[in-house]
């Protein structure tokens, strides 16, 4: 496949099984797919990205007072992630900020004003998580999920809102001006995202690019109105590899050099004691990815692949 197929999301609910064919042949080559119609106004998207400019435009030292914490929520600065330690020799030139899940609707984590007071920001996070809960819905829909073995609701059961889980929702800032410095060759690594699905959503700056084979990468552009999904390695080992959680980066486009690039993004986890075996689907895969891949909890899948991003000054 060499383009990312848009597909109307809108249709689910009237059509479950056309659209989750479509979504099935999309999962099962690139590994991503735009959906349109998923109901999350526009004007919401533009002001989480007001939200995050702003949060983003203050000072480094009153940021790093929301430091990154061991639960993998708040602030990581400039050079703090690498997400390609195989080649990279150093951290991005990124700002990122992690928003866990409201819990009895109150933040668990510090969070910085103006967000804290932001009761649309802060609803954010259960729109993103019931909007997973619906693709999940056709993932299981698509792998032909029997209703004796959950049926439908076979992913959504495994994504309780109320149980431990790793989700996080992020905002991301790729500054301005570091395409020249010979130092920073991408601005994010080549990785496969760890979760069952990201939802991604650009603010108008393209540069993400997608590995459509071993060494062709195609241009994921901005498509106003739809949002982005793709495939994580969660997902990939449910599905015994038939699902691709596929490699992506960012470049760097040098017609938008002097234009910061923001990107929200939801990352959908599996609650962490779920097991990352064989789902009960009609097309399973054969046997032999789960002798390649031994079975692990989402939770453990989702750490160790956190502290080989983060850990890189102390491993090296
Ligand atoms: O910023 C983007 O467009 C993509 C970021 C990404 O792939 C990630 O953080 O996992
Ligand atoms: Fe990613």
């Amino acid at each position: 496949m060499e383009q990312i197929p848009v597909i109307d999301f809108g249709m689910f609910e009237s059509d479950p099984i056309a659209v989750a064919s479509q979504i099935r042949a999309a999962c099962e080559t690139i590994g991503f797919l735009y959906l349109t119609n998923v109901g999350i106004p526009q004007t919401e998207i533009d002001g989480a990205f007001r939200l995050s400019a702003s949060f983003f435009d203050q000072p480094l030292d009153s940021k790093n007072k929301f430091a990154r914490d061991d639960n993998n929520k708040g602030y990581i600065g400039p050079r703090g992630e690498m997400l390609d330690p195989s080649t990279q020799k150093m951290g991005e030139n990124k700002e990122c900020f992690n928003f866990g899940k409201l819990i009895n609707g109150k933040p668990v984590q510090p969070l910085p004003a103006p967000l804290d007071a932001n009761e649309a920001f802060l609803a954010k996070f259960s729109d993103c998580h019931n909007l997973c809960g619906r693709i999940l819905q056709a993932f299981a829909v698509a792998l032909e999920i029997k209703e004796k073995d959950g049926g439908v609701h076979y992913f959504e059961d495994r994504h309780k809102y109320d149980v431990a889980c790793g989700s996080v929702l992020r905002f991301l800032k790729y500054p301005k001006g570091d395409n020249n410095n010979g130092i920073d060759i991408v601005r994010c690594g080549s990785h496969s995202d760890y979760g069952s699905i990201t939802l991604l959503f650009q603010n108008g700056i393209p540069g993400l690019e997608v590995q459509a084979s071993r060494t062709h990468w195609i241009s994921a552009p901005v498509i106003h109105g739809a949002v982005l999904v793709n495939i994580g390695d969660q997902m990939e080992y449910w599905t015994g590899g038939r699902f691709k959680s596929t490699k992506h980066r960012v470049v760097h486009l040098p017609e938008y050099a002097d234009k910061d690039r923001l990107s929200i993004a939801y990352f959908c986890q599996a609650n962490d004691e779920v097991l990352l075996d064989a789902i009960p689907s009609g097309l399973q895969a054969g046997s032999q990815y789960y002798h390649d891949h031994p079975v692990k909890s989402a939770g453990q899948y989702l750490q160790e692949r956190l502290d080989a991003s983060y850990n890189f000054f102390t491993a090296a």
